[in-house]
């Protein structure tokens, strides 16, 4: 088994899942952080990831993370005006964030289309780059930080962040961010970690819930290549790990189901 192979885990259901990953995520943040003193984890948006930030937000053991020692860092953003409620950054704020006593200038928001960079989401792409490169230490590769835990939600088509299945940024190899246009999920111009930046992650957690994910989880884990299913291509360089319930994972061939689960 290398880093890249699947670990798989199935819950009863989405709000199990919800809870059992906010459990863990916890628990990373507080290892890494007795390990190092801090812990950077990049958040995606959609249902599931925000369910998980509730349920951190809801969990009495979320004090035990020194949330002035967390980076956190996004997969992927709407390229919205930043106080649009359709933004991740807005409704991860809502979900989690504003409840907890972050340090703000530890809290890497992806450009909005109101930012600097108005309507020019190539450039906004290239800012979010370059603060990514500049957060890199000596040891990291890639040009960008070594992410304690990168999460993704898995859309239906097999995308993750804002890589869709034959678009061009799931083909692009050297850039860490780029600009999305005709996004198939709206709205259609997006900004995205590219699969090299989120491979650079030590652990890859990717989360699917519901009968709709069911065909995604299926496919992406039966390996056609990233071009075809973007979630198949996101691995860690420590793990990775696909945090699934019953429904998600009701298409899964025997040999790939996991031997117990709860
Ligand atoms: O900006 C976004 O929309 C997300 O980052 C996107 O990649 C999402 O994670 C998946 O589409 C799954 O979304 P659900 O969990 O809502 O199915």
């Amino acid at each position: 088994m290398t880093a890249a192979t699947p670990q798989l885990v199935v819950h009863r259901d989405k709000e199990l899942m919800a809870q059992a990953a906010a459990a863990r995520l916890i628990t990373r943040i507080v290892d890494a952080q007795a390990a190092r003193g801090t812990a950077s984890v990049v958040l995606t948006g959609g249902r599931n990831g925000n369910a998980l930030l509730a349920a951190i937000a809801a969990s009495p053991a979320r004090d035990a993370v020194d949330w002035a020692r967390l980076d956190l860092w996004w997969g992927d953003e709407r390229f919205l005006p930043s106080a649009d409620p359709e933004r991740n950054a807005v409704q991860a704020r809502a979900e989690l964030l504003d409840a907890v006593p972050l340090d703000p200038a530890r809290v890497h928001e992806m450009p909005a289309s109101d930012g600097v960079d108005g309507s020019d989401v190539d450039a906004a792409a290239a800012r979010y780059a370059q603060e990514l490169a500049k957060a890199a230490g000596p040891g990291d590769r890639g040009g960008v930080p070594a992410f304690d835990v990168l999460l993704l939600g898995v859309g239906p088509d097999t995308h993750v962040a804002s890589l869709f299945p034959e678009h061009p940024g799931v083909r692009e190899t050297e850039l860490t961010v780029i600009g999305v246009r005709g996004a198939p999920k709206p709205p259609p111009t997006r900004i995205s970690l590219t699969l090299p930046a989120i491979r650079a992650a030590r652990e890859v957690w990717l989360l699917a819930a519901g009968e709709d994910k069911a065909g995604a989880v299926a496919v992406a884990l039966s390996g056609p290549g990233e071009l075809q299913a973007p979630a198949s291509g996101a691995h860690g360089t420590g793990r990775t790990l696909w945090l699934l319930d019953r429904a998600a994972a009701s298409q899964l061939p025997p040999q790939l189901y996991p031997p117990a689960s709860a």
